[in-house]
């Protein structure tokens, strides 16, 4: 099949993407494109697929597309899809202070990959989802909320990770296999 193009206008996602898609047994390659297109509100799913079928209709042709929630059981799985405005705004102590008067710190990070064929067809999703905590930021602040999220038995924030060890548990790089799988049969 000829080259996907991935949409998005996050130069670590797309470094991150990269990085998994080319690690696999049968590398995946892909052109990229930055656009900024407008998110809807709703649930991961109904963001996911607004965003992709844009993006194929502004690209005309085939795309994917990727959206990343982080969810806090305390709140019921917000901020979800709306964690870059909260992440903005508040920062990582404000991610924190939130969760102040729960008990559960407990969060997951949830990444919705979206591949859409073209203007006009339906995308198809593949979520990957990676259990954690918040936790007072530690490790560089060089990527979103890293610094504030700590994987279930890791000991360590994502921030804190090297690279290569957040490419094989993270949110991003099980989303990404169930895409490669897709990709593979077709
Ligand atoms: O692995 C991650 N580690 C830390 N932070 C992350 C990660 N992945 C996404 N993030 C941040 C970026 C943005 O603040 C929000 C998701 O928002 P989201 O709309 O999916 O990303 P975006 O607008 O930056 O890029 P895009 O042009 O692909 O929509 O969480
Ligand atoms: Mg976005």
């Amino acid at each position: 099949m000829s080259k996907l193009t991935f949409v998005t206008g996050n130069a670590n996602k797309l470094k991150e993407v990269k990085e998994i898609l080319s690690a696999g047994a049968t590398p995946i390659d892909i052109d990229s494109k930055s656009l900024d297109i407008d998110e809807i509100q709703g649930s991961t799913q109904e963001v996911a697929i607004a965003k992709c079928k844009r993006a194929a209709e502004l690209l005309n042709g085939p795309c994917i597309t990727e959206d990343t929630a982080l969810c806090f059981e305390a709140l019921d799985g917000l901020p979800g899809p709306y964690i870059k405005y909260f992440l903005e705004k508040v920062g990582h102590k404000g991610l924190n202070d939130m969760l102040v008067g729960f008990e559960t710190k407990n969060a997951w990070a949830l990444c919705t990959f979206a591949y859409c064929a073209g203007p006009g067809h339906e995308p198809i999703l593949f979520e990957g989802r990676t259990d954690g905590s918040i936790v007072p930021a530690r490790g560089p602040a060089k990527f979103g909320w890293d610094p504030a999220f700590e994987p279930s038995g890791t000991g360590l924030t994502y921030a804190e990770m090297p690279a290569e060890q957040k490419n094989k548990l993270s949110h991003r790089y099980k989303a990404l296999e169930k895409l490669r799988v897709y990709l593979q049969s077709v």
